[in-house]
C-alpha cells in the first residue's frame, strides 16, 4: 500500500487552552506539542489536573463554555486524497452517560453513528452496531442493542459509547481514561481490542490515563504532563525503563506493576499545583527531591534529552544520583 506508520496524521503544536472564572483567567494547559502517525498510539500520562482532558478537548474542539484554545490543530489529509476525503477524529469520554443519547436505544445510537459517518443503510448499519457490540465485549449483543442507555452498567455504556466511536470508522481516536472505571479483565480485553482496531486499520491513537500500567501497555511513544505542559517525551519503552524527568520517576515508583515485588511503593510527596498559581521556573520543583535553586528559574520546556525530550534541566545530575 506503500503508507507508512511514520506518516503523521494529527499534528498538535503549542496548543494552549485559557479558561475564565469569575473574570480571572488562567491557562491550565500551555505549549503541549506532539504528533501521532497512523497505526500509532500516543499515550498520555499525568495525575489528575494535569490538563490532559481539556487538552484532548481542544483536539476535538469541544472545550467547557468557559474555554478558548489558541495553537495549531491539523489532520493531515491522505496522500493524493480527493476534496472531501478529509480524516475523522472522535473521541471517548471518561463519563459516558453524558454522551449517550438517554432516548435512543443504544444499538440504534450505534447504527446511527455508523450511518452517519460511513453512509450505509440502516439495516447495514444496525447489523454492523451489534457486530461492533459483540467485538467490544458486550455479552448477548443482539438482545443488548435493545437496551436504553440507564438500563445498562456502567462498564457496558462504556463499550457502548467506544462501539460507536469505532463505527465511525475515524482516523484518530481520543480516548479520555475509557477504562478507568471498569474492572481489570474488561479493561485488558478493551486495551488489547483498541490495540488490534489500531493495528488492523492504521488508527492513530492518543490515549490519556493517570495509570502509567495502562499507558505501557497501549502506547509506543508517551507524553509525561505535569502541571499543564509535557514534562517528557520518548518511546514509551524507553522512558519507562530510563526515566530523564523526576516527576516521571516519581510516577514509575507509584506504579504497583513497575515496581519489583517487594519494594515498597513510593508516592510522590505534596500535590499538583492549582493551575490559577502555577509556580515560576520548574513547576514540578516544589515537590521534586532533585530541586536546586536554579530550578525556581528553569524554562519548564521540552528539550531534547537521549532518545526524547525532557524539561528537566537537572536531567544528567538526576540520572547520576539515582543510578
Ligand atoms: N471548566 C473548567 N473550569 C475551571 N477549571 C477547569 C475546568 N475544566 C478543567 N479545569 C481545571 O483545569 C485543570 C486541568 O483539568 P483536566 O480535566 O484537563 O485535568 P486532567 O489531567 O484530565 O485530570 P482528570 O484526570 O482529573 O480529568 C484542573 O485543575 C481542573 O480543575
Amino acid at each position: 500500500m506503500g503508507t507508512r506508520m511514520s506518516e503523521p496524521v494529527l499534528v498538535v503544536q503549542d496548543l494552549a487552552v485559557d479558561l475564565t472564572i469569575r473574570g480571572e483567567a488562567f491557562s491550565p494547559v500551555d505549549r503541549v506539542s506532539f504528533s501521532v502517525a497512523r497505526g500509532e498510539t500516543l499515550g498520555i500520562v499525568g495525575e489528575s489536573g494535569s490538563g490532559k482532558s481539556l487538552t484532548l478537548r481542544a483536539v476535538l474542539g469541544v472545550l467547557p463554555a468557559n474555554g478558548t484554545a489558541r495553537g495549531r490543530v491539523e489532520l493531515i489529509g491522505r496522500p493524493g486524497a480527493k476534496r472531501g476525503s478529509a480524516r475523522r477524529i472522535a473521541m471517548v469520554f471518561q463519563e459516558p452517560m453524558l454522551a449517550l443519547n438517554p432516548t435512543m436505544r443504544v444499538g440504534e445510537f450505534i447504527a446511527e453513528a455508523v450511518r452517519t459517518h460511513t453512509g450505509v443503510s440502516l439495516r447495514a448499519a444496525r447489523a454492523r452496531a451489534v457486530e461492533l457490540m459483540s467485538d467490544v465485549g458486550i455479552p448477548r449483543a443482539a438482545e443488548h442493542a435493545r437496551a436504553w442507555p440507564h438500563e445498562l452498567s456502567g462498564g457496558l455504556r462504556q463499550r457502548v459509547m467506544i462501539a460507536a466511536a469505532l463505527g465511525t470508522d475515524p482516523d484518530v481516536l481520543l480516548c479520555d481514561e475509557p477504562t478507568t472505571a471498569l474492572d481489570v479483565t474488561i479493561q485488558a480485553q478493551i486495551l488489547r481490542l483498541l490495540t488490534r482496531v489500531s493495528a488492523e486499520r492504521g488508527m492513530a491513537m492518543v490515549f490519556v490515563s493517570h495509570d502509567l500500567a495502562v499507558i505501557g501497555e497501549i502506547s509506543q511513544r508517551i507524553a509525561v504532563m505535569y502541571a499543564g505542559r509535557i514534562v517528557e517525551t520518548g518511546a514509551t519503552a524507553e522512558v519507562l525503563r530510563h526515566p530523564q524527568h523526576p516527576y516521571t520517576a516519581g510516577l514509575l515508583s507509584c506504579t504497583p506493576s513497575a515496581v519489583e515485588a517487594g519494594e515498597p511503593l513510593e508516592t510522590i510527596p505534596g500535590s499538583p499545583p492549582d493551575p490559577r498559581a502555577f509556580p515560576v521556573g520548574c513547576r514540578f520543583a516544589p515537590r521534586c527531591r532533585f530541586a536546586a535553586p536554579e530550578c525556581a528559574h528553569a524554562p519548564y520546556e521540552l528539550a531534547a534529552a537521549p532518545g526524547g525530550a525532557t524539561a528537566c534541566i537537572r536531567a544528567e545530575v538526576v540520572e547520576e544520583i539515582s543510578a
